[in-house]
């Protein structure tokens, strides 16, 4: 059996990694961290890791006759014993240089974008919109990924196509739509808001793949239906525990002081864990006790 240190480490996001199997395979971890205020907090949250690799496993399975996508394997002989059920084996990929986002909801850089131009990434919305409407339709709004720690530019699809071309751009739109679309309406018909998603491509033969995590609540906004109301910040469906404790006197910690937040009540950590629980079997209609690992 292979262990992590037999493959070499090629990239490094916040709350995961990537490295490398053979010429052709990576191996995509997910680890038990998590991020809040731009931080990645010293407590982990419990099957965090193993949680959302089986979200994308399953968003995988059910989007797969919209798009390719890289998932070679969950369960192999390839993933190390002390990753198996919080990494997967995907095929290597020429990634395309945008963050293909959809967006079915104002929120976050979207709604500070639309404040100042009416307009997000070159679309205009029509008027009066507040942080949590519900836009008209949904839209394609791309970035250009960011260097760790800093948040990704908005830009237009002209600006996308001039660094991966007209055709590849117009592409990775429609599948990033037409993805978005069908999970969103999946998600919502299980009490689920998906508000938004940042997707990745990459080319495999010169076909367009869809690569990376997929629909997770950390490269997505999943908010509880129930609690929706256009007008102020939503209730993140997993990370609001986190936030509130955090933002809470009980923390003790000022988020205005830019210093890194205390470390979480057990409490905390293992509510937010029923969280994640919580979501993905609402989403899958799947018990998380079936998950390998
Ligand atoms: N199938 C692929 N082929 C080639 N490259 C990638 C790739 C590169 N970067 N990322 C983002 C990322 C994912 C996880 C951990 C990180 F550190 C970074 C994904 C993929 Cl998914």
């Amino acid at each position: 059996m292979a262990t992590l240190e037999d493959y070499p480490k090629i990239a490094a996001g916040k709350v995961r990694e990537l490295h490398a199997i053979d010429d052709d395979h990576l191996l995509l971890v997910a680890s038990d961290r998590i991020s809040a205020y731009d931080f990645v907090l010293d407590s982990p949250i419990p099957d965090k890791g193993r949680i959302l690799t089986a979200m994308s496993v399953f968003w995988f399975e059910l989007l797969g006759d919209l798009v390719p996508n890289h998932l070679v394997a969950w369960d192999d002989p390839r993933i190390p014993a002390e990753v198996r059920g919080r990494a997967l084996v995907v095929r290597r990929l020429d990634m395309l240089a945008v963050e293909a986002v959809a967006r079915g909801y104002l929120a976050g850089s979207g709604t500070l974008d639309y404040n100042r131009t009416g307009a997000v990434c070159g679309i205009t919305l029509p008027p009066g919109l507040v942080e949590g409407s519900k836009l008209p339709e949904s839209i394609y709004t791309p970035a250009t990924k960011a260097p760790l720690g800093e948040h990704d530019e908005n830009v237009t699809f002209d600006e996308i196509a001039e660094v991966i071309g007209t055709e590849h751009a117009t592409t990775v739109r429609e599948l990033t739509l037409a993805v978005y679309r069908r999970a969103a309406e999946h998600a919502a018909e299980r009490g689920i808001i998906l508000a938004d998603t940042k997707f990745e491509f990459g080319l495999l033969d010169g076909r367009i793949v869809l690569g990376d995590e997929v629909l997770t609540p950390d490269s997505s906004r999943y908010w509880p239906l129930e609690s929706y109301e256009p007008g102020r910040a939503q209730h993140s469906f997993d990370k609001q525990f986190v936030r509130d404790w955090l933002t809470s006197p009980a923390s003790g910690w000022d988020r205005a002081s830019n210093t890194a937040p205390p470390p979480l009540p057990d409490e905390v950590a293992q509510a937010t864990r029923g969280r994640y629980v919580q979501a993905y079997e609402q989403v899958t209609g799947r018990k998380f006790a079936d998950w390998i690992g």
